[in-house]
């Protein structure tokens, strides 16, 4: 069996695949390097004999988890590492090193679906947007808060923003300008992210006309997919790159 692990700023990301990589065997999103190991070791039947990983976290935090997987499991990890160009996809970044690796294979993946030129945009802690043409070039991107990020900022510089994840998740069933403090936040921010995406869409249709595909990724993506209908939904994109990235041989 395979484990699949992307290690996120908030979340990491988990699924164990059969050794054929065919068959998804279990998956979850777990805060903590405690909660990954309860979440595998509640599997019945593990038996991993590889895994592959990629993380935007330090290399300490990597190398921690790594050695964990290791002890746990005896396992052989391997990471996703930078590259300039890989399965047609040439790196735009001056220093491609810096380019955040959740972003390069989100990328990979979305270059080898698409077969032509395509706009990645993931929803995670922050937000980015990747540009890659019919050639495989990547034009570069952007970087923005996500949602979390957002809200959080708002409730740490003001006094007076205060309320919980129950009332947040509430205030999003409409769009309506707010009569709550809850509702004119979430409301705001969420507004904010869609005319993201609206400028990145318009971005790309200036340089693509409308022959690009639009891929949706990371935890929030369901917030923003309404503004966009004729995009993919793909919640496991940067796990199609990963396998790009780490084969088995
Ligand atoms: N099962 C889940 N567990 C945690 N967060 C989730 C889940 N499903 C959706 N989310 C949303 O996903 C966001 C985090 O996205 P994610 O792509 O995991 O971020 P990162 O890669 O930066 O860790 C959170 O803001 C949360 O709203
Ligand atoms: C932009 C990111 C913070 C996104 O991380 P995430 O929200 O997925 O946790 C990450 O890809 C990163 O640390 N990138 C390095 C900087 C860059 O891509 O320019
Ligand atoms: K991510």
């Amino acid at each position: 069996m395979i484990l699949e692990l992307d290690c996120g700023n908030s979340f990491i990301k988990w699924r164990v695949l059969a050794v054929n990589a065919a068959q998804v065997l279990g998956e979850g999103v777990v805060d903590s390097n405690l909660a990954l190991l309860e979440g595998l070791e509640a599997l019945k039947g593990l038996a991993l004999t590889f895994c592959r990983l990629v993380s935007v976290r330090t290399a300490e935090e990597t190398g921690a988890l790594t050695s964990l997987l290791k002890d746990a499991f005896d396992v052989s990890v391997v990471c996703a590492a930078p590259a300039r160009e890989m399965s047609g996809v040439r790196n735009g970044y001056e220093e491609f090193e810096r380019l955040g690796l959740d972003r390069w294979l989100a990328m990979l993946g979305g270059f080898h679906l698409a077969s032509g030129a395509c706009l990645v945009l993931d929803f995670g802690t922050a937000v980015t947007a990747d540009f890659i043409d019919a050639d495989g070039e990547h034009l570069g991107g952007f970087i923005c808060p996500g949602m979390p990020l957002m809200r959080n900022q708002l409730r740490t510089h003001t006094r007076k923003i205060r309320y919980g994840d129950l009332a947040a998740e509430q205030a999003l069933e409409s769009l309506v300008p707010g009569r709550a403090t809850v509702e004119a936040v979430e409301r705001g921010c969420l507004l904010m992210l869609r005319g993201f995406v609206l400028t990145q869409l318009e971005l790309a249709r200036s340089y693509w006309g409308e022959d690009f595909v639009v891929f949706l990724t990371g935890g929030d993506a369901s917030l923003v997919s309404e503004v966009v209908p004729q995009a993919r939904v793909v919640p496991d994109l940067v796990f199609v790159g990963l396998a790009m990235a780490c084969p088995l041989s």
